[in-house]
C-alpha cells in the first residue's frame, strides 16, 4: 500500500444530478480546510461533461468497472442499490494507505482529517438506524428493536443474540488492500444478496474489525426525528442527506419530515457551500500555488502543512 498517501473518495454513477452532490462535497471539504484530495470513482456511464466539471473542482476522477452481485431474486430496498456494490473496487486503490469513503449525498462541515490517524487494521463507520420503513422486512423492525436505543425494546432471548453493531455504508475509513479486495470479490460470489445490498455485505465481511465511531461523523438526517436524544447538533461535523426527499439539490420540502426547521437549516447550509464561488477550485489559493509550482498543466501538488487542499 502507498506509504502515507491518504484521500477522500466518493462514488458517482449515471448521468443524473448526484454530480451536484459531489461538487458540493468537494467544496465542503475545501471549506473545512482538509489536507487531502477528493477522488471520485466514476462508473463508465458518467458523461465526459460531468467528469470535466469534477476535474474543474480539483477532484481526481478515476473510472472503475461496475461490480455486480451474483444473480439473485432479492428485491433491494431501492433497485439502484445494485450499483453500490461497485464500492468494492475502492479496495483496489492500493496506492493509498488510508481512504475515507463518503457518499455523494454527504456534506462535511468541519475538518475530519484526524480520522485518517485512526489505528490501522480496523473498519471505522457510524452505526445505522433500523426505524425507517425501508427496514420493514427485517426481524429488528418487526419487533421495534433499534441499535440506537437497545434498551427500548429488548432483543427476545428466543431470537438468539441481538444483531451485531451495524454500520451505515455511506461513510467509512478503510485501508485499500489487494488481498482484502480479492477476498471481497470471492466472498461476494457466494453471498446471497439482501435488502441493503453492499451495505449488508460490507457489514458481514468486516464484522470482526468494525469499530463504531460517533454519529457526528455521519449524521443520518433521519436520526433527527428517530433518535433526537442521540444527536448533539452543535457537535455535528458530517451530515448525510439519506432520507427520502432530503437530497439538497432536489429538495422540495414536500416529503415527510422535510418541512422540519432543522432539515431546512441543513439543506440551506449545503446550498451556501454549493453556491459559494470563493470555494470553486479555480478561485482558491492552492490552485494558484499549484500553478506557481508547476509550469503548465495541473500536476500533483506537494502539500505543505499550511496548504489547505489540493484537489487535482
Ligand atoms: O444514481 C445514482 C445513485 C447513487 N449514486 C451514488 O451512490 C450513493 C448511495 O446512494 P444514495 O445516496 O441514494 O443512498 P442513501 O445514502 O440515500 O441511502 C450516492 O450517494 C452516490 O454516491 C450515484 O452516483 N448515482
Ligand atoms: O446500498 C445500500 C445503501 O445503504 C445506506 O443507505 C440506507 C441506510 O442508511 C438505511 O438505514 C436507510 O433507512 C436508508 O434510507 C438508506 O438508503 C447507505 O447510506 C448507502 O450509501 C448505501 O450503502
Amino acid at each position: 500500500m502507498g506509504v502515507g498517501k491518504r484521500a477522500f473518495v466518493t462514488f458517482l454513477a449515471g448521468d443524473g444530478d448526484y454530480v451536484k452532490g459531489v461538487v458540493g462535497l468537494a467544496k465542503g471539504l475545501r471549506k473545512a480546510n482538509t489536507r487531502y484530495p477528493l477522488m471520485v470513482a466514476v462508473l463508465p456511464d458518467v458523461p465526459d461533461d460531468h467528469r470535466r466539471i469534477l476535474r474543474s473542482q480539483g477532484c481526481i476522477v478515476r473510472e472503475i468497472e461496475p461490480v455486480y452481485p451474483p444473480e439473485n431474486q432479492t428485491k433491494f430496498v431501492r433497485a439502484y442499490f445494485v450499483i453500490n456494490y461497485s464500492k468494492l473496487r475502492l479496495w483496489e486503490l492500493e496506492e493509498y494507505e488510508k481512504m475515507m469513503y463518503l457518499d455523494a449525498d454527504i456534506q462535511v462541515f468541519d475538518n475530519i482529517d484526524h480520522l485518517f490517524d485512526s489505528s490501522i487494521g480496523y473498519f471505522y463507520a457510524v452505526m445505522d438506524c433500523f426505524c425507517d420503513k425501508e427496514w420493514r422486512n427485517s426481524p429488528q423492525f418487526k419487533i421495534g428493536y433499534c441499535q440506537q436505543c437497545p434498551d427500548k425494546v429488548e432483543w427476545p432471548a428466543d431470537m438468539g443474540l441481538p444483531p451485531p453493531s451495524y454500520f451505515n455504508a455511506g461513510m467509512f475509513v478503510f485501508e485499500p488492500n489487494l488481498i482484502t479486495y480479492s477476498n471481497l470479490l470471492e466472498a461476494l460470489k457466494v453471498t446471497p444478496t439482501t435488502s441493503f445490498a453492499e451495505q449488508d455485505f460490507l457489514n458481514m465481511f468486516f464484522k470482526d474489525v468494525y469499530k463504531p465511531i460517533p454519529n457526528v461523523y455521519n449524521l443520518l438526517v433521519a436520526m433527527l426525528w428517530r433518535h433526537p436524544e442521540n444527536v448533539d447538533v452543535e457537535k455535528v461535523k458530517v451530515v448525510h442527506y439519506s432520507a427520502e426527499g432530503a437530497k439538497p439539490w432536489k429538495y422540495t420540502g414536500e416529503k415527510e419530515n422535510m418541512e422540519r426547521e432543522d432539515i431546512k437549516m441543513w439543506v440551506k447550509k449545503w446550498w451556501e457551500i454549493y453556491e459559494d464561488e470563493s470555494l470553486d477550485y479555480e478561485n482558491t489559493t492552492e490552485n494558484i500555488v499549484e500553478e506557481e509550482n508547476h509550469c503548465g498543466g495541473r500536476g500533483s501538488l506537494s502539500l505543505n502543512d499550511n496548504t489547505t487542499m489540493s484537489l487535482h
